[in-house]
């Protein structure tokens, strides 16, 4: 079924959808290399966390009430030490040493002395045995097992790898993850005005694309392996989109209906079907999803700040399904001043968050990126335009 001018979010719902139902390979990736990759599995703790019984703070291990008789210094870095630690004895601890069984807190340094070769408590809290109603004195040890214990579900496939998850899966004794194989992706620049480098001459311009799209996509989690400038004939733009090859193919330009725009006629040649036939906003309003085979393709307006849109609100939510996950709705924010928008669809705006809330950024048209260069985030207006104080959806920027 093919979305017709689709609803903002059926667009972004429909692209996470095709990516989830895309088959995904899996590799298995050294942690050090996991950060920004997608769990293709779910992933249980081999060990436990911590590991022992540790102290949390430099100090003594005590056992019973003090005066305490000293032993043997416990450092980290050793073996745990099997003797238990008899009642009225303490030994010194560093943070994170193994505690001896018997211990039954940890005395910090700053809450003890040494007179006459035994250990005092100079804490009035923790000294003696506790009365009634007194707090008991704080134990300062890790208890074994408080994090993590061996089997514990750690993460579902489809969690994106953030530090402090790799970092979990790290202290819970993990050396490798599966994560979903990026997905590799083309991109192919349409246009005859498009040049490359330098400043161009009148009649001509720049390509922006080419040397940011396949950034993004990278960050995003898939492989870019190609990017190439295609020029406006039906034969090129046909064998530009024919990558069996590659899971996702991105172009951008050439979605309109004018006689140098050939890639709806492009992806009915290649038999491909088309999920979404432009969505209800502005601007990216002519976007494409298509599909064909194993290859999904996402083909972008060729108008800068549309083609970036389109990226950011449809791309992303494509790209994450591909990778597994499922795409979160959009958060919010408030708008600090009004926003007219008369038109049909929603409109999109960058805008730059402040104390009062959001604020449009100047410079935005669907054929200028400067706005979108210095924004914080995009928002989406109602057909209808907003008011200041008004509450409207916001999508993070992929960078
Ligand atoms: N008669 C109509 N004309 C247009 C309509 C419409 O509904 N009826 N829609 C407009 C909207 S909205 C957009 S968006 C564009 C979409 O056009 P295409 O996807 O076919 O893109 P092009 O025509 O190839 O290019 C549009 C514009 O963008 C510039 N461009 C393209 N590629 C690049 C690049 N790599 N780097 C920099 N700039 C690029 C291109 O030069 C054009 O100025 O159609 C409207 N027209
Ligand atoms: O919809 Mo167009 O994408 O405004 O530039």
């Amino acid at each position: 079924m093919t979305l017709a001018r689709a609803d903002w979010l059926e667009a972004r719902a429909a692209a996470n959808e095709a990516g989830l139902s895309h088959p995904r390979g899996l590799e298995l990736v050294p942690l050090g290399d996991a950060v920004g990759h997608t769990l293709a599995d779910d992933v249980r703790s081999p060990g436990r966390v911590p590991g022992f019984d540790a102290s949390a703070m430099d100090g003594w291990a005590v056992s019973g009430d003090g005066p305490w008789t000293l032993g043997e210094p416990i450092v980290a870095g050793r073996a745990v030490d099997a003797t238990p630690l008899a009642p009225g004895t303490a030994r010194p601890v560093t943070t994170g040493a193994a505690v001896p069984r018997g211990t039954a807190r940890v005395l910090r340094s700053e809450s003890g002395r040494i007179e006459r070769g035994m250990l005092v408590s100079t804490d009035e809290a923790a000294s003696g045995p506790s009365h009634p109603g007194s707090r008991p004195a704080p134990r300062h040890i890790r208890r074994a097992g408080e994090e993590a214990e061996p089997g514990d579900l750690l993460f579902e496939a489809g969690t994106l790898l953030t530090p402090p998850r790799v970092a979990v899966a790290a202290v819970c004794g993990l050396d490798a993850l599966p994560v979903v194989r990026p997905p590799r992706a083309a991109l192919a620049v349409l246009g005859d005005e498009i040049v490359g480098e330098g400043l161009p001459q009148p009649g001509f311009v720049r390509d922006v694309f080419s040397v940011q799209v396949p950034s993004i996509l990278r960050s995003l989690g898939a492989d870019p392996v190609s990017s190439d400038r295609v020029g406006d004939r039906l034969d090129a733009t046909v064998a530009a989109l024919d990558r069996p090859d590659v899971g996702l193919v991105v172009t951008t330009g050439g979605t309109a209906h004018s006689s140098a725009d050939h890639v709806r006629e492009a992806l009915a040649r290649l038999g491909a079907e088309l999920v979404v036939d432009r969505v209800a906003m502005r601007p990216g309003q002519p976007l494409l999803l298509a599909r064909r085979g194993e290859t999904l393709y996402l083909c972008l307006p060729g108008n800068p700040m549309a083609a970036l849109v389109g990226l950011v609100v449809v791309g992303v939510p494509l790209i994450e399904g591909l990778l597994g996950r499922r795409h979160r709705l959009p958060g919010r924010v408030v708008l600090a001043t009004g926003v007219e928008h008369p038109r049909p669809g929603v409109l999109v705006q960058a805008f730059r968050a402040t104390d009062e809330g959001a604020v449009a950024m100047p410079r935005q048209s669907s054929a200028m990126l400067r706005g979108l260069a210095d924004a914080s985030g995009l928002l989406v207006v109602p057909d209808g335009g907003a008011r200041a104080g008004d509450v409207v959806p916001a999508i993070d920027l992929p960078w």
